[in-house]
């Protein structure tokens, strides 16, 4: 940073600021208004122009002459490729004049009292030459110019022949300023369809509008880098015209190609078909002109009355196709069209101006791929926030199905928890439950200072029923038997299939005298019940029991059901069809003992 508190410094900056404020205010001052040639005349063909860049014979001498009143296009061209046109310096009091030109088609000479003055292209022997771009020319005038002929030299074969635009004396400053305040919006336009093209790009890769939003960022970068192609302050950022004017042409021809797209995708059938037919036709255009061009084998500013001669059929084509079948549109989509709809005759007007049907004037192109821009910028906002919309709907949904999904695997997981403690035959508890309750039931009986009684039941010679009367048979035997412990005992009581024919029951606060009879009801009701299977009657079957009970007999889970089934094992000894209980006596106590 300066050190403003520097006195040097401080009269440096000063100067500089009085000069700078000199000069323009010098600019200011003068009787600076642009002043356009006057008493333009032409002559077709070329004239020998002299060595070392003077004219060999003031063309104003022998020749014809003709009024125009402006240096373009002359009538009668019958396919000349040359022509001259000499007009008068204005008087005006300047201070840097000089002479600006919009345009030249396609390369000329510039002459001032048959000196050349200005040279735009390179001139052969016969007078021809190559199209070298269209940049807008500022033209060095000598002293003492004022009301001096300016003769000028052109060859074209293009379709225009001539200059373009504006041609005008005027302060050097100002055709700057005036350069740079004709680009100031194109580039901000073009800055803004940039970031716009950008988001469209992402949208494009994580959309689901894929197609869609690719159509549209190519359109965005397309109108984007035309702006910025056509912006007359292009020159003072790269002094190439040819390599602007080819990213121009490069960028225009791709903009129908993306118009197609975007609608082609919009619609069905034949509506489809026809705009596929007419971007595939731009496409292919694109790609060959550029590659005639690149090949040096056309001159690319032919490449721009064909390509416009195209569109003028293209174009309305395609607002027809797309206005015809509006109302299936949607809004966004009937919103990009309408934009369309302003942009396209923009496009068209400046195409028309260019071609010279329409009298020379600048058209807000810009304007177009602004309002263009804005319906995306829109768009994308509408299309974002439907998208935060959509995620969070899907994150509670998700959240709801995660939630509902728990739930079910966390019932799916008890029906498993309980099947795996239950007999697939009787529906009983199995042999794994009731190894995990008995344990639990002794603590739980301690706790509560009470009795827990365990009978092991037995059914009698059971082996017969499966071999009479078949396997099945038995089957319904042992279903039959669960039915009745099921209902014989309470709701509280533990009934498990222990093996095979061998049933347990656990029967909570339950006496020793207690346990008893409910076994030999149990017994009872056994004997009496009247079994069948498949509609022809079974042997009549017992029961036999061993019945042990927590603390009285023993304080240990494990030696309560040994106790239990040494008794069953008596009961069987004995005859079967009977409970027996465990005695409390010292032989008995002692065989436990001894077994532990
Ligand atoms: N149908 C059927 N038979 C079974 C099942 N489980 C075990 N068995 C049969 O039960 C019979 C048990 O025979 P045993 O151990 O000799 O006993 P039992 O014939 O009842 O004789 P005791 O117990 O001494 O009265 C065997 O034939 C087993 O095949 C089953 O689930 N279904």
């Amino acid at each position: 940073m300066l050190p403003l508190g520097d006195g040097k410094y401080k009269a440096i900056l000063w100067s500089i600021t009085l000069c700078v404020w000199v000069l323009y205010s010098g600019v200011l001052q003068a009787d600076s208004a642009p002043q356009p040639l006057h008493s333009w005349e032409y002559h077709w063909g070329d004239l020998p122009a002299g060595t070392q860049g003077t004219l060999s014979q003031p063309p104003d001498t022998s020749l014809t002459w003709n009024p125009i009143n402006f240096p373009a296009d002359p009538p009668e061209r019958n396919g000349q490729e040359q022509v001259w046109f000499r007009g008068v310096l204005p008087d005006g009091n300047w201070n840097d004049p000089v002479l600006y030109i919009t345009s030249i088609n396609l390369i000329g000479q510039i002459y001032l009292d048959d000196a050349l003055i200005y040279q735009y292209g390179e001139f052969d022997a016969q007078g021809r030459g190559d199209f070298a771009g269209w940049p807008w020319h500022m033209v060095e005038l000598p002293e003492n110019f004022s009301g001096k002929p300016l003769n000028i030299r052109v060859f074209s074969y293009y379709t225009n022949i001539g200059l373009w635009g504006e041609v005008k004396v005027m302060e050097r400053l100002e055709v700057l300023e005036s350069i740079i305040h004709m680009s100031v919006q194109d580039l901000a336009v073009s800055a803004l369809v940039f970031v716009l093209a950008f988001i469209a790009t992402i949208f494009a890769v994580i959309g689901p509008e894929r197609r869609g939003f690719s159509a549209i960022a190519l359109f965005a970068y397309a109108s984007g880098l035309m702006l910025l192609a056509e912006a007359p302050a292009r020159q003072l950022i790269v002094d190439n015209a040819l390599a602007w004017d080819t990213l121009r042409a490069g960028s225009y021809y791709t903009l129908p190609i993306a118009l197609g797209l975007l609608l082609s995708h919009w619609f069905n059938g034949k509506t489809k078909r026809w705009l596929t037919s007419i971007w595939a036709l731009h496409l292919a255009y694109l790609a060959i002109a550029i590659s005639l061009v690149q090949l040096g084998l056309v001159s690319l500013s032919i490449t721009f009355p064909v390509f416009d001669a195209l569109l003028t059929v293209t174009l309305p084509t395609m607002l027809i196709l797309a206005l015809f079948r509006f109302r299936e549109l949607s809004t966004e989509q009937r919103l990009l069209a309408l934009c369309f709809t302003l942009f396209i005759p923009l496009l068209l007007t400046d195409m028309l101006v260019a071609h010279g049907f329409i009298a020379w004037r600048t058209i807000p192109l810009s304007y177009g791929t602004l309002i263009f821009s804005l319906a995306n910028a829109a768009i994308f906002l509408w299309h974002y926030r439907h998208t935060q919309q959509q995620m969070s709907l899907a994150n509670e949904t998700l959240e709801y199905q995660v939630a509902s999904r728990t739930k079910k695997l966390g019932r799916l997981v008890q029906e498993l928890e309980n099947l795996s403690f239950k007999d697939p035959l009787t529906n009983l508890y199995n042999r794994r439950h009731f190894d995990r309750v008995l344990e639990h039931e002794c603590l739980r009986a301690q706790q509560n200072a009470s009795q827990l009684s365990l009978h092991m039941l037995d059914i009698d010679h059971f082996k017969q029923i499966n071999d009479h009367f078949g396997h099945d048979a038995g089957d319904s035997v042992l279903v039959e038997m669960a039915e009745l412990l099921k209902h014989h005992f309470r709701g509280l009581d533990i009934v498990c299939r222990f093996g095979g024919e061998e049933f347990v029951a656990l029967l909570p606060g339950t006496s020793v005298h207690a346990a008893e009879s409910r076994a030999n009801a149990l017994l009872t009701l056994a004997s009496e019940l009247s079994l069948a299977y498949q509609g022809a009657p079974l042997t009549k079957v017992t029961l036999s029991c061993g019945v042990a009970t927590y603390p009285d007999h023993t304080q240990d889970p494990f030696k309560l059901l040994k106790m239990a089934d040494e008794m069953l094992y008596q009961a069987k000894n004995g005859g079967r069809n009977r409970c027996i209980v465990w005695p409390e006596t010292p032989k008995t106590r002692d065989f436990m003992l001894g077994q532990s």
